[in-house]
């Protein structure tokens, strides 16, 4: 799972992260090749291209949330603004709790979430 993040101060419910930092790319080549990218649909839900947080340089602490195994453990969905991806919380989060997004189906399973339980 590696590193994570923590609440230090209380989140209230609606607040919102971002925009998520990296380079805009086009090639689906680089969902293998990094562990930090975002696919960006359109209004059709087709891809338009990819935010790749993959150079700590290029990007911010939004690349270190972590996904939930567990519905119940998940506090942020991410959404689409203005090209660019940021992260809502959809409950209070407490002090001390990990904020985790759920990365969507095709990442999560390759981490061995049991995605059945994810909409
Ligand atoms: C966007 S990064 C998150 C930050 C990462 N933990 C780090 O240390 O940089 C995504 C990577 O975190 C790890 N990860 C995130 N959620 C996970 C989960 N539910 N189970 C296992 N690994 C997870 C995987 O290695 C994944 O490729």
């Amino acid at each position: 799972m590696g590193l994570g993040v923590f609440a230090r101060r209380f989140i209230e419910s609606r607040s919102y992260f971002g925009p998520y930092g990296g380079d805009k790319r086009n090639t689906h080549l680089i969902e293998e090749a990094s562990d930090y990218s975002w696919q960006v649909p359109d209004k059709s839900g087709n891809i338009m291209y990819y935010i790749d947080g993959g150079e700590p340089n290029k990007s911010n602490w939004l690349r270190f949330v972590n996904c939930p195994n567990t519905v119940s453990q998940e506090n942020l969905i991410s959404f689409v603004y203005h090209g660019d991806i940021f992260y809502l919380a959809i409950r209070n989060i407490t002090v001390g709790e990990e904020l985790l997004v759920y990365y969507g189906h095709n990442y999560a399973k390759k981490l061995g979430v049991d995605t059945t339980q994810f909409r």
